[in-house]
């Protein structure tokens, strides 16, 4: 997507609205950047204002996080309140109508889609720290991350093709399944996302989608100090690892170094093939989008919720 596309969508987004917002702190520690996804009554979906706001974040840090003199050499991506992500925020849809047509549909896959390639091409290395949820594009989301760090409550699913009866919901739309291919393979990768089975932290150890599982989960918020934050302690010890040659004196590697690796590292992805592959998956998520059977999955699913009571999404 060309830099004016983008800027208008992301006005646009800003535009939409919504709760919640994304928090970017550069210097949580020495070197390392912290990203929290902060809306906290939805489990930390993402609005269009957050989309936007993650969009900005990605966008300024392609500009200069391949500086070798910028400071930052690592990201933590996270989510407030002992979860991670639970995909977009469906209350949005019964909001106003608009955020269940293709129109939508379509920005929303491209925004993200430009979003999540990106910041997995950043010169930084990246880790999710993953407490609770990581659901639908919340699943997606830990994709884009070079490490996935997960607490032993982490429950992973890509909601995507199950929506507790047979009929199709939607299909992926923030561009998780080639990078889910990526780190796995493809046989494990199509198990996954058919299926929609949740996993657990030990699954994840199992297949290679976790990298490190922290034997407890967080306590509180990101205001609580690092040490009582285990999820996050886990992801910034397994970074030290790399990031230090000599943890105890704190002499790091060099940052032009684990700039350049990354670099090297992620371009050996084949780029041409890959948009072409996002390309197929953002048609198939649009063409989903809006359709009776999905209309009719979301229904069900805000009646299941509910049990009768108000609407929750
Ligand atoms: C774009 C697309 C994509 O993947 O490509 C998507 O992301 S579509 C979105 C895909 N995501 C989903 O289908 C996730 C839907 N959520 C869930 O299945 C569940 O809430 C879990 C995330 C498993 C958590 O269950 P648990 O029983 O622990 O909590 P809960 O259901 O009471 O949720 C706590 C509060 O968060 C709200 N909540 C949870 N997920 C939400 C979402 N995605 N959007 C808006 N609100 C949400 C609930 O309605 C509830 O609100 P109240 O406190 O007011 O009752």
């Amino acid at each position: 997507m060309n830099q004016n596309n983008l800027k208008l969508l992301q006005k646009k987004f800003k535009l939409y609205g919504g709760l919640g917002s994304v928090d970017f702190n550069p210097n949580f520690q020495k070197s390392i950047a912290l990203v929290s996804l902060n809306n906290v009554e939805s489990k930390n979906a993402l609005s269009p204002k957050m989309m936007a706001e993650l969009s900005e974040i990605v966008d300024s840090l392609e500009n200069t996080s391949h500086d070798k003199n910028y400071p930052l050499t690592a990201l933590i991506l996270t989510g407030n309140k002992k979860t991670f992500c639970s995909g977009f925020d469906l209350r949005m849809t019964s909001s106003d109508n608009k955020f269940k047509g293709k129109e939508f549909a379509n920005e929303m896959t491209h925004l993200m889609n430009d979003t999540l390639r990106k910041f997995s091409k950043l010169s930084l290395i990246s880790i999710a720290a993953i407490d609770g949820w990581a659901i639908g594009g919340g699943a997606e989301l830990i994709t884009a991350c070079d490490f996935r760090c997960l607490s032993k409550n982490a429950k992973i699913k890509f909601v995507h093709s199950e929506m507790g009866v047979t009929t199709d919901y939607l299909t992926i739309g923030w561009g998780g399944s080639g990078r889910l291919i990526s780190i796995l393979n493809q046989k494990e990768a199509l198990k996954i996302l058919v299926s929609g089975k949740t996993l657990t932290a030990n699954d994840c150890l199992q297949n290679g989608l976790a990298d490190v599982v922290s034997e407890e989960s967080s306590y509180g918020s990101l205001t609580d100090t690092v040490s009582i934050n285990p999820v996050i302690k886990k992801s910034l010890d397994f970074l030290n690892d790399f990031i230090f040659v000599d943890k105890e004196n704190s002499i790091m590697r060099s940052s032009s170094s684990i700039k350049s690796f990354k670099k090297i590292i992620s371009s050996f992805s084949e780029e041409k093939p890959f948009i072409k592959f996002n390309e197929i998956e953002r048609d198939a998520f649009v063409s989903l989008w809006g359709e009776n059977d999905q209309l009719m999955a979301l229904e069900r699913k805000i009646k299941i919720k509910n049990a009768g009571e108000n609407k929750k999404y």
